[in-house]
């Protein structure tokens, strides 16, 4: 099947969207890909949605009128990409995550965007809404995409880990058996994001050059290494504002920007640390993806937090930028088979279990 996956992730910076070609249990071939970066009013307004989201109904004005906007920016994203599929995988936008753990039918998350008007905007199938059956069942509902890694490194050596580092970092362990240990690990680039705007006006810390400019704080950060998710075992996930309390609690907002941003950074690296303490055995090496792979700071910090060698997931022949859009094109032929999307080892379900929905 040619597939093109779309996502648009918790740091609100735009649409990936990448071409694959899958039967959902292999990779064929991968192509193209193209990141759209969503103009500033709409990247200012999904914040503010994320902020409002605990309380809007879902026909909100505010709302529809965002998830109109994102589907259309996901839509140029496939007609710039100009590429011919049969099938687009279309995750959303999250503006809200909150599984209940164990109990079916108690637990909610939510990515906005109109699967059918992009399917009419694009000519083409969409499989969307891949969490909610998940959720409902009583799992996580993340992280989605350790199937996918797993298809991906089926020859790499193992024990391995994969790390995300979006918005939240989340990781991947594979045994050498193939089991899968998977679960979001604290705060990545979103708290930075945010620090950054705040202290500088921009959108992010480029290159990590205020983060190397300062220290981080011994205090505030040990404070923030006492929070309970990092002891809590697996399966786990988080919502992209769960840490904003106890970073104001943790009193990082009265440090210079400088020390601040270090301090974040030594935070993301030392959860990702904490979290390696949940594998069953220790990884061979870490292969890192995702945005905060580009920060030299949060490179140099999971370098000297974790014991095994840390390497962007390019030296696997992997591009670090399209894989999670590369992943829901996978995970979109996935549903289009009825192959399961989530286990236990992942969002906790107690079985394998299908999830996502088709556009007619
Ligand atoms: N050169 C760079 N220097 C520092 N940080 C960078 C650089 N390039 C990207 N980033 C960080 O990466 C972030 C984007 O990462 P990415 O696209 O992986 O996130 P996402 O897909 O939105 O998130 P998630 O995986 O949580 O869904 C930016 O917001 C920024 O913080
Ligand atoms: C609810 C939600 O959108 N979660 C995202 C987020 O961004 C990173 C991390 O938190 C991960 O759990 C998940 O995304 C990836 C694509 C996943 O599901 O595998």
């Amino acid at each position: 099947m040619r597939t093109i996956g779309l996502m648009s992730g918790t740091s609100l910076d735009g649409v990936d969207a990448a071409w694959v070609e899958t039967d959902g249990d292999r990779i064929g071939r991968v192509g193209p890909s193209l990141t759209l970066p969503y103009e500033p009013e709409l990247r200012r307004d999904l914040r503010k949605l994320l902020d409002m989201a605990g309380d809007l109904p879902a026909d909100d004005p505010f709302l529809l009128d965002c998830e109109r906007r994102v589907t259309e920016r996901h839509a140029e994203a496939v007609i710039r990409l100009g590429q011919p599929a049969e099938l687009l995988g279309f995750h959303g936008q999250t503006i809200l995550h909150r599984p209940a753990a164990g109990r079916p039918g108690e637990g909610r998350t939510w990515q906005i965007g109109d699967a059918a008007l992009l399917a009419r905007a694009t000519g083409l199938r969409v499989a969307h809404d891949f969490r909610s059956a998940d959720v409902a069942a009583g799992g996580q509902g993340a992280p989605l995409v350790p199937i996918v890694h797993a298809v991906m490194a089926a020859d790499l050596p193992k024990p391995l880990a994969i790390l995300n580092l979006g918005g939240v970092g989340n990781v991947t362990w594979i045994g050498a058996d193939h089991r899968l240990v998977a679960f979001d690990t604290g705060p990545a680039n979103g708290p930075l994001d945010d620090w950054a705007r705040r202290a500088t006006g921009a959108d992010y810390d480029k290159d990590g050059r205020l983060a190397l400019a300062g220290q981080p704080d011994g205090a505030v950060l040990g404070r923030l290494l006492a929070h309970p998710y990092l002891a809590a075992p697996p399966p786990k996930s988080l919502d992209r504002l769960d840490f904003d309390r106890a970073l104001r609690e943790a009193g990082a907002a009265e440090l210079s920007p400088a020390d601040g941003a270090a301090t974040l950074v030594a935070f993301c690296a030392c959860a990702v640390a904490a979290a390696g303490r949940h594998f069953p055995e220790p990884p061979r090496q870490w292969l890192v993806a995702g945005g905060g792979r580009r920060n030299p700071a949060l490179m140099r910090a999971l370098a000297s937090a974790l014991a095994e060698p840390v390497r962007p997931v390019e030296v696997a022949g992997w591009d670090g930028d399209a894989l999670e859009a590369q992943a829901f094109g996978v995970l979109a032929a996935r549903v289009a088979k009825g192959l399961p999307l989530t286990y236990p080892g992942t969002t906790g379900t107690p079985e394998p279990l299908t999830g996502g929905r088709l556009t007619a």
